[in-house]
């Protein structure tokens, strides 16, 4: 599909020269002589791009600018002026235009500014699909996601939250593996009784023995009172077990023995009181691996992973990251008591292309991070950490300002680039590119 420009220029030499130039560099292009004119056709016309010079007979460049970012903002202008007229450039740039080339018109110049403005374009539509996704996507409780893994791991949350089994939620920090829990606790019958969280890596052995079996007065130095163990106070519901690859070696004949007895001797006394709770365990370690080497004990291992729900990483659930950073934003500017409603391009590209190796923990903290810096409704790429912005950019791999290569090659380009976003998902892919999938797969056999 070629990309259509909309050329607003008052000299008809000019305009017959950029229409062949442009065509030959595989735009489609149409031209007008006045701003008016120019500004009637885009509906029709449905533009890629307009490209527009400073003086016109009718209204200037500089208005066509400002009447299509209040009425069309998603279009991006390119604005012709004179040469060293400088001023007038960021006049335009500030009236809303996309970007400038100065007369005499360098065609290489130009097809590079053109270029970049239709990626921007594509983005664009990109981003407005995507908010779209946002507002109807299959959440699970409290968990956001749209992407194939996210999919096919509330499939299997939503078949086992009901069994009563134990489940080992394994992935890595930050990814969600606790709000897995919780999905799993507020989709069973046990939803009405308490959810109890203990992280078993912070905690000192003796402690950790203290809050999850309770004590009875007196049954150690500190003891000065009765306390009910985690296993009691989650009758009825759901103990969830964090970090269990750290709990220690010692402790877990005992645990095991609790869990199969379903029965719990607070510390200091011979009491036994049973229990009815739903046991999830959750890791980021390599616990087999533990097991392997005598750290953790086999048959506990077997005894709380009756089944296995893996949380993938943030870095392989494509758009995800955007729908989530779209929630952080929306949660954090009302508590913040912010104006701040999104992300633009350039932001989502740096959001699109970072690795997240906290996963959705820092992509939170992120967010929190720019919308206290943002002092516009959009976040930009400024507000963002650096660590961000600093990383190597994937949407370069599609653009390098000193490549000069044809639209056909840009194209191919950037479809394997929202390939890549989409996780090779093609009708996603299709759908994102505003092409049908028959002509995509036509593209990626022509371009293999
Ligand atoms: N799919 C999701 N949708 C919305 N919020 C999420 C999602 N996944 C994680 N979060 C948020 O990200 C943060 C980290 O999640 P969580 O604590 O569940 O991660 P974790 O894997 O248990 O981390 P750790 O390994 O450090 O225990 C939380 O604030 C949580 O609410």
């Amino acid at each position: 599909m070629k990309a259509s420009i909309l050329i607003i220029e008052d000299d008809r030499d000019m305009c017959d020269m950029l229409s062949v130039a442009l065509g030959r560099r595989g735009f489609s292009a149409v031209a007008y002589q006045s701003g008016m004119s120019g500004l009637a056709a885009i509906d029709s016309g449905q533009p890629d791009v307009i490209l527009v010079d400073i003086n016109l007979p009718d209204i200037n460049g500089m208005e066509v600018c400002q009447r299509v970012s209040a009425d069309t903002p998603d279009l991006p202008v390119v604005v012709m002026t004179a040469f060293g007229n400088m001023d007038m450039a960021i006049e335009a740039i500030r009236a809303g235009a996309y970007d400038f080339i100065t007369k005499p018109v360098d065609m290489d110049m130009l097809a590079l500014a053109l270029d970049r403005a239709v990626q921007y374009r594509m983005l664009h539509k990109q981003l407005t699909v995507l908010s779209r996704a946002a507002e109807t996507a299959p959440n699970l409780d409290c968990m956001i996601g749209e992407s194939q893994v996210m999919r096919e791991l509330f499939q299997r949350l939503t078949k086992i939250a009901d069994t009563g089994i134990s489940v080992l939620i394994t992935g890595e920090s930050g990814a969600g593996k606790e709000v897995a829990a919780r999905a799993l606790h507020n989709l069973s019958r046990r939803k009405q009784q308490p959810f109890v969280a203990i992280n078993c890596s912070t905690l000192t052995e003796t402690l950790l023995e203290s809050e999850l079996f309770g004590h009875v007065k007196g049954a150690f130095t500190d003891a000065c009172s009765d306390r009910k163990g985690l296993f009691q106070e989650a009758d009825g519901g759901t103990l969830f077990l964090d970090e269990i690859a750290d709990f220690p070696l010692s402790l877990q004949p005992k645990l095991l023995r609790v869990i199969e007895e379903r029965r719990v001797r607070p510390i200091g006394t011979n009491s036994e009181y049973p229990f009815d709770v739903r046991i999830l365990a959750a890791t980021n370690r390599d616990i087999e691996a533990a097991v392997a080497a005598g750290e953790f004990r086999e048959d506990l291992f077997y005894r709380l992973n009756v089944i296995t729900a893996q949380v993938p990483p943030l870095r392989e659930r494509g758009a995800d990251r955007l729908l989530l950073a779209a929630r952080f934003i929306s949660d954090c500017s009302a508590r913040q008591g912010k104006q701040v409603t999104g992300i633009d391009k350039a932001a989502a590209k740096k959001i699109l292309n970072y690795s997240w190796p906290g996963n959705v923990r820092e992509l939170r903290n992120a967010m929190e991070h720019a919308v206290a810096l943002a002092d516009h409704q959009l976040i930009t790429p400024e507000d963002l950490p650096e660590k961000i912005t600093s990383q190597h950019h994937l949407l370069e791999s599609v653009y390098h300002p000193a490549d000069l290569v044809s639209l056909e090659e840009m194209t191919n380009r950037y479809i394997n680039y929202i390939l890549g976003v989409t996780e090779g998902n093609q009708s996603l892919a299709a759908q994102i590119l505003e092409i049908d999938r028959k002509t995509l797969y036509r593209r990626l056999n022509k371009s293999s």
